[in-house]
């Protein structure tokens, strides 16, 4: 067993199995504080409740409260291993969700017949928590899952595989080609993988400037064109009226490389094909879809980032989910919609863009961090994201409609 691994289970063994706790955020010592917390106190938010809905939020944890909630179907890059194996990734968004942005979040992991019975589950049981993460349920499942949850509960639903990727990956592209000289608008893109998280982040790009007809998506079986009678309705939007059908006919003078699909499926044969300066997310977890010293290896003129902690430049939805639920909740929006995904490209991009703090410098184990090719995003541990990012979600939440409340008084002032 490597050291890595070892090191990865103890981690979750020790001293206590898992990564999360429940704990009590009221006295509950002497009889009087259990007279208040359970009987005869607790009746009173319970009338209160029953006569104003809104009340829940003023008397229970409702408010700060996300479910993230897996069937195990597409369990990072490691595939469809059911409910059970997907829980420390849950516990791991439920740690993020608490470290990054004080939510508070429970994993729930179901196992479920059909896909309406999945839907039924989680929509009973959705009005207990203020927002709704979706995790790790493959396409294209997921598409109508996520549409029917967001009709059927008035919380914010959202699946990060799909938003908090494509947020993620449009803030750095957007980035990134900025850096090479490029432009979003003519930009040629190649993606790898047609699920969840590629549907969402070439749509996404498309909103940001990306032509349609410049993009060539690929699944396990090829280049995605109008030829194929295999199309789920979510690919079809991708098909391509061309006579291309693999990766290195497509990839030829391709500016842009977005992988979410699975491990080492760009070869360096493929890469050099692509035009100069080339930007390369390879974004499976936990292995990229080129490992970046083979890239730099292959060449030097491309902009690289992966999914991962370790190397630089990490494109990974945790700069996005703990911080859009934060501005969501705080509003106490009804869903999260185009505005306040907008909202939150621009917010992390800019951030990259300002100077590093000392702190952040510390916790990435590095003398400096200057925007360029080795920091086109901001580091997940800079404590600004939470400030920036939930301002600018519940402002544009506020300015869309689609907060109940007003922003609270000095919200994430400086
Ligand atoms: N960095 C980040 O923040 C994130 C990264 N990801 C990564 O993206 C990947 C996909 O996740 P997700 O979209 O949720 O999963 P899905 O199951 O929804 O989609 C997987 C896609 O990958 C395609 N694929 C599998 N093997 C190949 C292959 N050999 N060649 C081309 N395409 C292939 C599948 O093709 P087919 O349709 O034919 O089955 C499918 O379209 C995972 O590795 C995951 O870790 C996901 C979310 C966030
Ligand atoms: C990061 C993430 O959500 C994934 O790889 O599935
Ligand atoms: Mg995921």
């Amino acid at each position: 067993m490597t050291d890595f691994r070892q090191q990865a289970l103890d981690y979750h063994a020790h001293p206590k199995p898992g990564k999360i706790t429940v704990e009590i955020s009221k006295p509950a010592e002497t009889s009087k504080d259990l007279a208040l917390a359970y009987s005869p106190g607790v009746a009173e938010p319970v009338r209160a409740i029953a006569q104003n809905a809104d009340d829940v939020y003023k008397y229970t944890a409702k408010g700060n409260l996300v479910a993230v909630i897996s069937n195990g179907t597409a369990i990072l890059g490691l595939g469809n291993l059911g409910p059970m194996p997907s829980k420390p990734v849950m516990e791991g968004k439920a740690l993020l969700f608490k470290r990054f942005a004080g939510l508070d979040a429970i994993d729930i992991e179901v196992s479920h017949r059909t896909t309406q019975d999945f839907i039924n589950t989680v929509s009973n049981i959705a009005d207990t928590f203020g927002g709704i993460n979706l995790e790790d349920i493959k396409a294209p499942e997921c598409f109508e899952i996520e549409k029917a949850l967001i009709e059927r509960c008035d919380i914010p639903v959202f699946h990060d595989d799909q938003h908090g990727t494509a947020i993620v990956t449009a803030a750095g592209m957007l980035n990134a080609l900025e850096i090479q000289g490029k432009d979003l608008n003519s930009a040629k893109i190649v993606c790898m993988g047609a699920g969840a998280a590629a549907i969402a982040c070439m749509e996404l790009l498309i909103k940001c400037g990306a032509q349609r007809e410049n993009i060539y998506m690929l699944d396990s079986k090829g280049v995605i064109h109008t030829r194929r009678d295999d199309l789920n309705e979510y690919k079809a939007l991708f098909a391509n009226n061309t006579d291309k059908r693999t990766l290195e006919e497509v990839i030829q003078g391709a500016d842009v490389f977005v992988g979410v699909s699975g491990p080492d499926l760009l070869p360096p044969s493929a890469l050099k094909l692509m035009a100069d300066k080339p930007v390369v997310f390879a974004c499976s977890n936990p292995d990229p879809e080129i490992k970046p010293e083979l890239a730099a290896a292959t060449r030097d003129d491309l902009i690289m980032a992966t999914g991962r902690s370790d190397y630089p430049n990490q494109v990974n939805n945790v700069l996005c989910f703990p911080f859009i639920f934060r501005g969501a909740l705080d509003v106490r929006a009804k869903a999260i919609n185009d505005e306040m995904k907008i909202a939150a490209v621009e917010a992390i991009r800019e951030l990259a863009k300002e100077s590093v703090p000392d702190s952040v410098l510390k916790a990435a184990g590095v003398e400096q961090l200057n925007f360029g090719k080795d920091y086109i995003i901001p580091k997940p541990l800079d404590p600004r994201l939470c400030q920036r990012v939930a301002k600018a979600v519940a402002v544009a939440a506020v300015e869309s409609g689609a907060a109940r409340i007003d922003l609270p008084k000095n919200y994430m002032a400086d």
